[in-house]
C-alpha cells in the first residue's frame, strides 16, 4: 500500500504554504516529518486527514493494481493538543467509540482492559474524568483508538513531546510494532527522536517536500547538515512568492 500526493497545493487567501507536494509514502515505514515554525506541516496534516480541503493536486492511495481516492476514514490524526470528550472516563469514552464503530472494527467483544494495559494506562487512571488526565495520557487514549480502527494512515503531530522518557519510550516500541500495518507519518521538532524512531526523514520547505538522502544520517555531522537544510533560504521560494503578492 502507497499513499501517493500529487500536485498538493494550499494557499490561504494570498498566502501559498503548500505550493506543490509531491512524495509517495510506503506501508511498513515511519517517515518524520521537519520543518521550521509555519512552514505548513499541520497544514499538510489537515490537507490528509480532509479537514482542510486541498486547492489543487491528488492524494491516493495505491494497493498493487488498485488505486483509490484517499478518504476521511483512512487517516487516524494524533493532534498536538488533544481532542477528547472530558465529561466521560478514558474506559467510558472507548466503550463509546467501540459502539458507534461497531462496522468498522473488526475484533467482535473487544477486551477493554487488555486495551488500556497495552496502553500502559493504570486501573485507577481508566476509570477517572478525561478531563482530570494529563497531556501525554489523552495523546494515549487517542493513540488506542487507532488501535482498534486501524486507519491505514496514521498523523502524529508533535504527540511525543508531552511524554515523560518511560511513556515516550514505551510509545515509540508501540509506533514500531504498529507500523508493519501503516504508513506513519511523525511531525516533530526534536532532531533525536526523528532520526532515532523513524525509517525515512523528509523535510517540508520550499512549500514541497523533500527527502533526506539516507546517506545523510551516517554521517557523524548530519545535525548540522540536517539543521543547513532547514535554514531560512531553503524557504526563499514560497517567502519570495508571497512577498510578490504582498504578504510578508
Ligand atoms: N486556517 C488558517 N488560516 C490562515 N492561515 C493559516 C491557517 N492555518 C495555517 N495558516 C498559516 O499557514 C502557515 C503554516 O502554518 P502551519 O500551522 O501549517 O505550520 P507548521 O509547520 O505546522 O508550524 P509549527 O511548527 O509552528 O506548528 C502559517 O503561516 C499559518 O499562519
Amino acid at each position: 500500500m502507497k499513499l501517493v500526493l500529487q500536485h498538493v497545493r494550499k494557499s490561504f487567501g494570498e498566502k501559498k504554504v503548500l505550493s506543490d507536494v509531491n512524495f509517495q509514502f510506503e506501508k511498513g515505514k515511519i517517515y518524520g516529518l521537519l520543518g521550521r515554525n509555519g512552514t505548513g506541516k499541520t497544514t499538510l496534516f489537515n490537507c490528509l486527514s480532509g479537514e482542510l480541503p486541498t486547492d489543487n493536486g491528488t492524494m491516493k492511495l495505491v494497493h498493487e493494481a488498485t488505486t483509490r481516492n484517499l478518504e476521511m476514514h483512512d487517516v487516524g490524526y494524533v493532534y498536538s493538543l488533544p481532542m477528547l470528550p472530558e465529561f466521560l472516563t478514558g474506559y467510558e469514552f472507548v466503550r463509546f467509540f467501540i459502539e458507534v464503530n461497531a462496522d468498522v472494527i473488526e475484533e467482535r467483544g473487544t477486551d477493554l482492559d487488555a486495551l488500556f494495559d497495552m496502553m500502559h494506562i493504570a486501573e485507577d487512571d481508566r476509570h477517572k474524568l478525561i478531563k482530570h488526565y494529563s497531556h501525554g495520557m489523552k495523546n494515549k487514549v487517542q493513540m488506542l483508538l487507532f488501535l482498534l480502527i486501524k486507519p491505514t494512515v496514521i498523523l502524529l503531530d508533535e504527540p511525543l513531546t508531552s511524554f515523560d522518557v518511560i511513556v515516550a519510550s514505551e510509545m515509540k516500541q508501540l509506533l514500531r510494532d504498529m507500523k508493519k500495518d501503516h504508513i506513519l507519518i511523525f511531525s516533530t521538532h526534536i532532531l533525536q527522536l526523528a532520526t532515532d524512531l523513524c525509517d525515512e526523514l523528509i523535510i517540508l520547505n520550499h512549500g514541497s517536500l523533500t527527502p533526506i538522502s539516507p546517506e545523510i544520517l551516517t554521517q557523524h555531522d548530519f545535525e548540522e547538515q540536517i539543521i543547513e537544510l532547514l535554514r531560512d533560504d531553503n524557504g526563499q521560494d514560497v517567502q519570495r512568492e508571497n512577498a510578490d503578492a504582498g504578504n510578508l
